[in-house]
């Protein structure tokens, strides 16, 4: 992995920007099986953890995409020694976390990467020397004043010009002091795994409440506190509260799981294509919000049945329905955008509701999602909250992408069904995804 990501101006594009993709349509059923990239979530915790480690860690199986490039450039920049070293896949090396006395100075360039932006703050207040932190436009308008107001309030000293927002300086002391804090964290679940995530290695731990309209992405906040016990961390919650007790986090070994949000376009071509996909490695047991996949889809009309070695096979049957769903996606609010697409060749209207946080990911996706769909003739209402979508006839046309991976695949998604869509920088999806048009090329072929 090049030591760019935080030294060189931001860019993903393999295409130039505003290039369009025509978005294949599915001629026959789709039929593939297909492997998956890490999680971006599962590696961007395991990188954390492995850097904030008494001990050197490998990371297995990492996501490779600019998400996680990005925070390797951060740990990087902070003094971790981060390596490829060779794995069971040739294609994609492991990565060796050598731990080190983190210290600045340091630029770090977020990108558009939330887990960038909202994990690596406070490990930047336990260094020593100040740690600048800036990213795409974008980023400056994402979330993180309630972070930066906790990170105060446990000692950190921080300059954002009064702004609440990137760029911001941490000028690091070497210690935070930690302790009780109080926060809301409606606007972003990060804000508090960021907290989590490195409190125990705060003198006094970190002991969080959250006051405010409900936390959004559980399964988030369930990740975190999982992947902190698996290194020793004791952790306790209750509601709307979590406690670190400080000490040593002990990360040897670090396996990342495939990603199953990302599986999200390719579960939808089987349907959409009334055909049939399945994804290998999914999981028994996980706390990805892409699980939710299963129970959606089903009620959407799919059919999900479990095979293989370990039942570790997740295929997804199209049965030719496709139902529009009423749903709260409050938790697993970062599957919408393919929800939407799906729910937008229904037969009948659904209502996307607990998403009012998704006005401030990537793009606005609620605005977003309702401006695409409605450009290829479709009828979406944006509610403050969410949105309904009453399926029509959609016709072909750009579908632009905001700069948000998840609004390109959604695009794919729909050109499946409606020839002559085409997506505008599909580049966009190595946010989180090595090779988005090869896979789905190939998943189609
Ligand atoms: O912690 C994480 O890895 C994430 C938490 C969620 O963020 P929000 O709670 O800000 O939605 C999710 O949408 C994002 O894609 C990844
Ligand atoms: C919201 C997302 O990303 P981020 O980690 O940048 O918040 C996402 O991937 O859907």
């Amino acid at each position: 992995m090049p030591d760019s990501a935080s030294t060189q101006p931001a860019t993903t594009a393999t295409a130039p920007a505003g290039e369009h993709w025509p978005a294949p349509a599915a001629q026959r059923p789709v039929r593939a099986r297909i492997p998956l990239p890490g999680s971006k979530s599962v590696t961007n915790r395991a990188l954390v953890l492995a850097a904030l480690s008494a001990t050197p860690c490998v990371v297995r199986r990492p996501l490779v995409s600019r998400d996680s490039e990005l925070m390797v450039g951060a740990l990087r920049a902070l003094g971790v020694g981060v390596a490829e070293v060779p794995s069971e896949d040739p294609s994609v090396p492991d990565l060796s976390v050598t731990p080190a006395a983190l210290r600045g100075p340091a630029d770090v360039n977020v990108g558009n990467a939330g887990t960038v932006m909202r994990f690596v703050p406070p490990l930047a207040a336990l260094a020593t020397g100040d740690v600048r932190f800036d990213g795409d436009p974008r980023a400056r308008e994402r979330p993180i004043d309630e972070l930066v107001g906790a990170l105060r309030a446990l000692g950190a000293d921080i300059d954002d010009g009064g702004r609440g927002a990137l760029p911001l300086t941490i000028r690091g002391t070497g210690a935070v002091r930690g302790g009780e804090v109080t926060l809301d964290a409606s606007g972003s679940s990060q804000f508090v795994s960021a907290l989590l995530l490195s409190g125990a290695r705060f003198t006094e731990g970190v002991h969080i409440r959250h006051e405010g309209p409900p936390v959004p992405s559980q399964p988030h906040l369930d990740m975190t506190v999982e992947m902190l016990r698996a290194v020793g961390v004791a952790v306790t919650t209750g509601e709307n509260w979590w406690k670190v007790e400080p000490g040593p986090v002990s990360a040897s070994e670090l396996t990342v799981e495939p990603d199953l949000s990302n599986a999200a376009p390719f579960l939808a071509a089987a349907l959409v294509s009334k055909g049939e996909v399945t994804v290998q490695g999914w999981p028994v047991r996980t706390t990805q919000a892409g699980d939710a996949l299963r129970e959606l889809f089903t009620r959407m009309g799919g059919e999900v049945l479990r095979s293989g070695a370990d039942d570790t096979d997740l295929t997804l049957r199209g049965t030719g329905a496709i139902h529009g769903i009423t749903a709260d996606l409050r938790d697993v609010g970062e599957l919408t955008p393919t929800i939407a697409a799906v729910a937008a060749l229904a037969d009948s209207p659904s209502r996307l509701t607990g998403i009012a946080h998704l006005r401030r990911h990537e793009t606005d996706r609620i605005a977003a999602l309702a401006t695409e769909i409605n450009r290829l003739g479709g009828d979406v209402e944006e509610l403050p909250d969410g949105l309904v979508i009453r399926p029509r006839p959609l016709h072909g046309g750009v579908f632009h992408s905001y700069d948000d991976h998840r609004m390109a695949t959604s695009g794919a998604v729909i050109g499946l069904a409606v020839p002559g869509v085409e997506v505008e920088n599909i580049a966009t999806t190595r946010k989180t995804l090595p090779d988005f048009p090869g896979l789905w090329s190939e998943v189609l072929a």
